[in-house]
This record gives structure tokens, sequence and C-alpha cells, in this order.
């Protein structure tokens, strides 16, 4: 493994059940590393990304994702492996019932969080790095996509990652949104040096922003030049 590495998988099978969906993958991905991931529907992209955090567990090969061993993962440690890591997802995953101060409160006092006065410090400081200063009190039902989007990432921001794992963040977004979300996660990525593994099917983002690709494909993981997608 590379010591700078922040995602090391070495020889690993990842499994949905019994059935095997990829074999032999080795991926290394650099601290501060924006990398796409694309393939088919059913390839596995997100099994992979499942895999990374800790909702499958490695079998076979061996994985170190921020500094966790993935053979080594009880059900007591998948919690301090998330807490390393953001997650954003392509439906947003807010809670629906609270605004978005509450939805940020919420993930705080489940990784621990205590302090009233430092986690609304910690919340005003993700909600201002997504450009939502001021709209912790807005409904999820009450905002754009985009915006319920950026929610999402300033979540995924709140314990401070070096790891962001996005499964097609845009995939619900317009053209305009997707190109606001891109520029947000790159300006997150070069200002905090927080690596990106972020799987999408939208090639003209991998043409507008470009960055190292692994394409996933008849079960196997190859890396390709963004020229090449
Ligand atoms: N919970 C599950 N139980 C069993 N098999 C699953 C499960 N989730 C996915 N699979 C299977 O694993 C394979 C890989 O699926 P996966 O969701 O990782 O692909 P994907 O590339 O992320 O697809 P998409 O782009 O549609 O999200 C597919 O054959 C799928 O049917």
């Amino acid at each position: 493994m590379n010591p700078t590495s922040i995602v090391s998988l070495s020889n690993a099978n990842i499994y949905q059940g019994s059935s095997l969906v990829l074999n032999n993958v080795n991926l290394e991905v650099g601290a501060g590393e924006f990398i796409y991931m694309i393939g088919r529907t059913g390839s596995g992209k997100s099994s992979l990304l499942k895999t990374m955090y800790g909702d499958i567990y490695l079998k076979e090969g061996s994985g170190v994702v921020a500094g966790f061993n993935l053979k080594d993962l009880s059900w007591k440690k998948i919690p301090l492996l998330r807490r390393n890591l953001g997650i954003v997802f392509q439906d947003f995953r807010l809670l629906t019932d609270r605004n978005v101060y509450d939805n940020l409160e919420f993930v705080l006092k489940a990784t621990g969080w205590k302090d009233k006065a430092l986690m609304k410090e910690k919340i005003e400081n993700v909600l201002t790095k997504v450009g939502l200063k001021n709209k912790g009190v807005k409904m999820p039902y009450e905002m754009s996509g985009g915006e319920q989007q950026r929610v999402d990432i300033a979540r995924a921001l709140l314990n401070n990652p070096k790891l962001i794992l996005a499964d097609e963040p845009t995939g619900n977004l317009d053209p305009d949104t997707t190109d606001e979300i891109m520029q947000l996660l790159f300006n997150i990525c070069r200002d905090y040096q927080t690596a990106f593994i972020m799987a999408t099917h939208d090639y003209s983002i991998i043409q507008k922003y470009p960055a190292r690709v692994v394409r996933i494909e008849n079960g196997e993981v190859k890396e390709i030049s963004a020229a090449g997608v």
C-alpha cells in the first residue's frame, strides 16, 4: 500500500450475497485525489462503494479505507469508519420531517458530539462551505433538488472527512444545477484536500471536469483516460 493512499484495494473480490460482482479489484486512490467511477447499470459501482463504507463485507482480498482495514471491520467499527468518510447519494436521503439545521445536528449527535455551541459552529461552517449560509431553518421540501444536494454534501463534510464517496450525486439534477454541484465538489477537493470517488453515468461531466477515470466492465475495474470516455 502506498502510504499516501486514502483507499487501497488489492485483489479484492466484491460479492452481493453469494454472487461475485467484481473480480480481483486493485485500486489505489491518493489523498486529495478526485476520481470518477463509470460503468453500466448493474456493473457494480454501488457495490464497490458499499464495500468501501462497510455496507458490504470484504471477504476476499485486502482493503484499507481511511486507515481502516476492511478485513478487520467488526460491526462495532463500522460507525467509526463512517465518521471518517463522507457519503453523498443521488437521492439526498435527508430526514424530511426536520429542517436543515436539525438534519445536520442529528448526524453530529449520532457521531458523538455533545456541546451545543460547538455543534452550532460546525453546522454554520459546513452550510457556509456549500453556499447555504442562513438556510438552516428551511425544511427539505422547501428546497430545490440542487439545494437539497448541497445539504447532503454539507452533511458529508461534518466530520472533516479525508474521503467522500459520491454515488451519482448529480443523477437527479438538471444540467445547470449539475454544473454548480460539480464546481462545489471540485472546490472542496482543492481547498480541503478531500479525496472523492464519484460514480456517474454522465460522461459529459467528465469531459467538462476532467479527472482520473476507472471503468467497471465485465466484473473488472480498469483504469482509462478521461479522453477515452
Ligand atoms: N442488495 C442486493 N442483493 C443482491 N444483489 C444485488 C443487490 N444490490 C445489487 N445487486 C446486484 O449486484 C450487481 C451490481 O449492482 P450495483 O448496484 O453495484 O451496480 P451499479 O453499477 O451501481 O448500478 P447502477 O448504475 O444502476 O446504480 C447487479 O447485478 C445487481 O443486480
